[in-house]
């Protein structure tokens, strides 16, 4: 089967002030449909920029990215855009809600930014589904602010998973919310790849990381397998 992302040596390097820094000196990366792949690494070590650079954000220095057959290494912003749109689901640790508007009305400007014109009751089906799949629907109607963090950041990734992307790129997704919360969070993130979503999921967790099926480490600019957690 053909892998959904494939990764080739990327590298980037950063040329900002002072020397030029390798962040990424040659990451290695598959994901197939319907595959979770955790990424581990301490503060700085690029886990960020390898997403922004897997998610269209960004371009690679050298390597390759290809997704499916198609080559994207070096795509130009306005097609880059399109298929971010298209193909890309994004969860982060804000959560970016408009607060004015109801759960439903949020997830629903997914559809309105990103499809063209949507029949009004082909939408709302959409909506109301994308809610199901992450256990909120009965808070279609409420606001963000009677919301707690972990019913905002579940209507965050019905917004992501509305436009049924084949790639979710989740950063820290957890990073404002308490350990049971996280692991509904974590749970709903993961129900994605039950209909052939591919998930990356970057996080400081061990505990969520186990929950993905393969666990990577970015270190010095390589990404492997990480090593065994020890003592649990
Ligand atoms: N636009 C930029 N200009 C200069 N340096 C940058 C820029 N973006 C990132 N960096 C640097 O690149 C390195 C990698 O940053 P990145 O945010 O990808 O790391 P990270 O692993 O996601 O960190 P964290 O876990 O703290 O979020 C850091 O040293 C950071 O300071």
């Amino acid at each position: 089967m053909t892998p959904l992302i494939q990764l080739n040596g990327v590298t980037k390097t950063l040329k900002g002030q002072g020397a030029p820094r390798d962040i990424l000196s040659g990451v290695d990366l598959t994901v197939h449909g319907g595959e979770s792949v955790a990424i581990l690494g301490r503060s700085g070590s690029g886990k960020s920029t390898l997403l922004s650079l897997i998610g269209l954000f960004d371009r690679p220095d050298g390597g390759q990215y290809l997704l499916g057959h198609r080559d994207i290494t070096r795509l130009p912003e306005r097609k880059a855009a399109a298929l971010r749109s298209a193909e890309f689901g994004f969860v982060f640790q804000r959560f970016f809600l408009l607060k004015h508007l109801t759960a439903a009305q949020n997830v629903a400007m997914a559809l309105v930014n990103g499809q063209g014109w949507l029949p009004r009751r082909k939408r709302r089906a959409k909506v109301m589904a994308a809610l199901e799949q992450v256990g909120i629907a009965h808070l279609a109607k409420q606001r963000p602010p009677r919301m707690s963090g972990g019913e905002q950041q579940r209507v965050a990734i019905a917004r992501a998973l509305v436009r049924e992307p084949r790639v979710l790129l989740a950063d820290e997704p957890t990073g404002a919310l308490d350990t049971e919360t996280g692991r509904l969070v974590i749970g709903a993130l993961h129900a994605a790849t039950e209909r052939g979503c591919g998930l990356i999921l970057v996080t400081h967790d061990r505990e969520h990381a186990d929950r993905m099926g393969r666990v990577l480490q970015l270190d010095n600019g390589v990404l492997a397998p990480a090593t065994e957690r020890v003592g649990v």
